[in-house]
């Protein structure tokens, strides 16, 4: 893959709407590059495409593709590497079933997804599909720590032009609720490995017989090596005195996991929170249901498809939901509830939302209401709850004057819990769960009983090492306030500690860093951003997550924006666009009504990385000047309002690339560092200006019209080509 044939920088085809973006902006992309001589290729990390590319033997040659996130994932482990990273589908069950059936309808011979595989054949594909499932790409790619931030020119510009929050009051009775013990915080242990070793998991069951849950589990020296374990009863228990208390409080009754990155663990979760909301439904008809197919874990729409024809189950259902507290909802409009698809509601960006809100969610009648935020486990929650109980004392925060949030997060080879999927169990039967090493050494023991959800996670110790040292530079370049999100009082952390401190103290820094736990952490960080300052979160894996949207959604409105740098641990460069999703939402507005709302400035950030990267590496001048100009592009775009509207009928995504061209071309015109690109691209700008009127007339020519791509997980490219290219005159000036 490094041969001499590796494009000079590779993105990623993805799905939903930021593919659509891709179809109009990577053509320019490619063609503005090639002028300088930069080889600009794609990989396919789309849901559809690792799923065809996981059953060539199904395939005809013709349909057979290459496994595009293997080939990624080396090239990552390597100085060659320059990734930009767009946002994936990270499947849920019910969205890795839509777009197989989606591809079987397309006519690859590709199996079902099964649910309860019996036959080797069945065991061999669920294992293939299980691969692809939940967050299957990202951290196939971070093999280095992530460094999150606003560009300077967007966190002027969001200063400059507030946007809207919902009023927070202190009579607000949103709150989170969390479990008070039973949960992973509660049951964690940690240790660090002295020397590298060989592990397997074994459950001892009360009757004496052994499990083997897993074997051969490796780590190197100086892993810090977590067990933990969720009580499913205490869960269960939790879950039914939050339903009744929220009926209680009259407000919304509301889950947020993250069903997609913890893939194992947050879909049982989520599929005892059905189970709690239907348990008269549960108890007077489980064994019919189960016969039926239904799975909780799968949520209530695959449910209510599965029993739809059941009149007895669908009346028990309509009763038990009319004694229910109302839920919050995903699509009122539509009837889809908080429990409908467990990937539906990601606490990373759901949380953000409903704060933003005002501590409101969207209920059943169509209207916002004060919720509920159940979420079970006390790791992470403190800093939802810090924050509501922030802003109802002093109010909404102020986009105009508030500093900002910088994130640098330990990521890199699926640190902590986000890599925990191969070490994650559903206990089947009550005893002892212990995590032995090769020397037989008990690393970890837990009582356990059936239904239990155990994990372990790891850190590893040269990650930790490269996450610590970017702080310090980090640090040193911004001589913002900066805080470790480690908490003394928990397992996991209180290991981290130890190898932080020392690390500070020989470098002579300890004193420009703090460590707090993640809810003082929370408050400081609020405080701080109030006064106008700005400050760095220095956190683990999963706090990155739910801090970059965060922060973001509050700072900027969207965390779409956002800088978001992999600097891979092997000198290569991952640069992801933006740290959010794909927004389902936004390709059903463009279905329906020919508008993409899809904002490209996370691509625009990252495209100015990546060549100023190139440049750096491969001492490539003409890359930099095309990664100058870039920002000068986006600077322009923001100066002159140039992001998508919301509505159809407003400026969509593709005006926005017709103006991100034209900015790109005006700057390396103008610039004077490269006479030969200035040349080139002068009579390029001016096309591109004469053509204006012409070129929006056309890009606007077809808008308010439902359009068909031919597929959603699979599109027609030729189709989505028409749909995001439909100027004439644009494409003759792309060329
Ligand atoms: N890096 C990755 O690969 C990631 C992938 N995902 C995947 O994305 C899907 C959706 O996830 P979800 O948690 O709902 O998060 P999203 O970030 O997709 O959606 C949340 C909201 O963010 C806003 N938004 C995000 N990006 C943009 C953008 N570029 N332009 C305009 N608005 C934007 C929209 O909010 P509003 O309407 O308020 O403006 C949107 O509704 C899932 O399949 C998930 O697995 C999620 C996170 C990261
Ligand atoms: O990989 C995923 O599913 C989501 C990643 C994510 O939300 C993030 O990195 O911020
Ligand atoms: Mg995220």
């Amino acid at each position: 893959m490094t041969d001499q044939n590796t494009p000079d920088i590779i993105y990623t085809k993805v799905d939903e709407a930021p593919e659509l973006a891709s179809a109009s902006l990577l053509p320019i992309i490619q063609s503005f590059a090639a002028a300088a001589g930069v080889s600009v290729g794609i990989r396919d990390i789309s849901l559809a495409g690792r799923i065809l590319a996981a059953f060539p033997e199904n395939l005809t040659p013709e349909q057979r593709i290459s496994d595009d996130l293997a080939i990624l994932g080396e090239l990552v482990k390597t100085p060659e590497a320059n990734v930009i990273k767009l946002p994936n589908i990270s499947a849920s069950v019910p969205q890795l079933v839509a777009a197989i059936r989606e591809l079987q309808g397309q006519g690859y011979a590709i199996p079902d997804y099964p649910e309860t595989p019996a036959t080797e054949a069945e065991k061999t594909a669920r294992a293939r599909y299980d691969a692809i499932k939940g967050s299957a790409v990202n951290p196939v790619l971070r093999e280095g720590n992530s460094d999150r931030r606003a560009a300077t020119a967007v966190k002027k510009y969001a200063q400059a032009n507030p946007h809207r929050m919902g009023e927070w009051t202190r009579d607000s009775k949103t709150r989170v609720a969390s479990m008070a013990g039973g949960d992973f915080r509660a049951n964690e242990t940690s240790a660090t490995l002295g020397a590298a070793a060989k592990a397997r998991i074994v459950l001892t069951a009360a009757d004496g017989s052994e499990h083997l849950l897993k074997d051969g589990v490796s780590y190197p020296a100086g892993t810090v090596v977590d067990a933990t374990y969720m009580s499913a009863a205490a869960l269960s228990d939790f879950l039914a005195q939050e339903i009744a208390r929220t009926k209680a409080e009259g407000t919304l009754f509301s889950l947020h996991l993250k069903a997609t990155m913890m893939k194992v663990s947050d879909p049982i979760i989520f599929g005892h929170a059905v189970r709690a909301f239907l348990a008269p439904v549960f108890e007077a008809f489980g064994d019919r249901m189960a016969a039926l197919g239904v799975n909780p874990n799968s949520g209530l729409g695959d449910l209510l498809e599965r029993v739809k024809g059941e009149a007895d189950i669908m009346a028990a259902i309509e009763a038990c939901m009319g004694e229910r507290p109302p839920l919050y909802m995903v699509d009122s409009d539509r009837g889809i509830t908080n429990l409908h698809v467990p990937s539906d509601v990601i606490v990373d960006a759901s949380m953000p939302a409903l704060i933003r809100a005002g501590g409101k969610g969207w209920g059943p009648d169509g209207k916002e209401h004060d919720a509920v935020c159940v979420i079970p486990d006390t790791c992470y929650a403190p800093v939802y709850d810090e924050t509501i109980e922030f802003f109802k004392q002093n109010g909404k925060l102020n986009p105009a004057t508030a500093g900002t949030v910088q994130n640098l997060g330990l990521m890199a080879q699926k640190a902590e819990e986000y890599g925990s999927h191969p070490t994650t169990f559903e206990i089947p039967a009550d005893g002892v769960v212990r995590m032995v090493l090769e020397d037989g050494t008990i690393l970890h023991e837990h009582k356990v009983q059936k239904g239990d959800i155990w994990r372990s996670a790891s850190a590893r110790k040269a990650p930790i090492e490269d996450w610590v040292n970017l702080a310090i530079e980090r640090q040193a370049i911004t001589g913002y306030r900066s805080i470790f999100w480690l908490d003394e009082t928990r397992a996991h952390d209180a290991q981290l500690i130890a190898m932080v401190k020392p690390i500070l103290e020989a470098r002579g820094v300890a004193d420009k860093f703090e460590i707090m736990a993640p809810r003082e952490a929370t408050r400081a960080s609020l405080e701080t951003i109030t006064k106008g300052e700005n400050c760095i979160a220095i956190t683990g894996n999963v706090l990155r997550d739910y801090l970059t949207d965060l922060f973001p959604i509050l700072e900027l409105a969207t965390s779409a924006k956002m800088l978001s740098i992999v600097k891979l641990m092997q000198g290569g460069g991952l640069f992801e666009t933006g740290a959010g999703g794909s927004a389902p939402k936004h390709v059903q507005q463009l279905q329906g009504e020919n508008h993409l709302r899809w904002d490209s400035l996370g691509e625009f950030c990252a495209l100015g990385e990546s060549f100023r990267f190139l440049a750096q590496t491969k001492g490539n001048a003409k890359a930099k000047v095309l990664g100058d100009a870039v920002d000068t592009a986006t600077q322009g775009i923001l100066d002159h309002d140039r992001s998508p509207g919301r509505k159809a009928g407003e400026p969509d995504n593709r005006d926005s690339h017709y103006w991100f061209a034209r900015y790109w071309a005006e700057a390396l015109a103008a610039q004077t560092e490269d006479a030969g690109l200035a040349a080139h691209f002068a009579p390029v700008a001016k096309a591109l200006s004469d053509g204006e009127a012409a070129i929006l007339a056309e890009l606007h020519a077809a808008r308010g019209q439902a359009v068909d791509q031919g597929g959603y997980y699979h599109p027609d490219p030729v189709k989505t080509a028409a749909i995001m290219r439909p100027s004439a005159t644009l494409n003759a000036i792309i060329g």
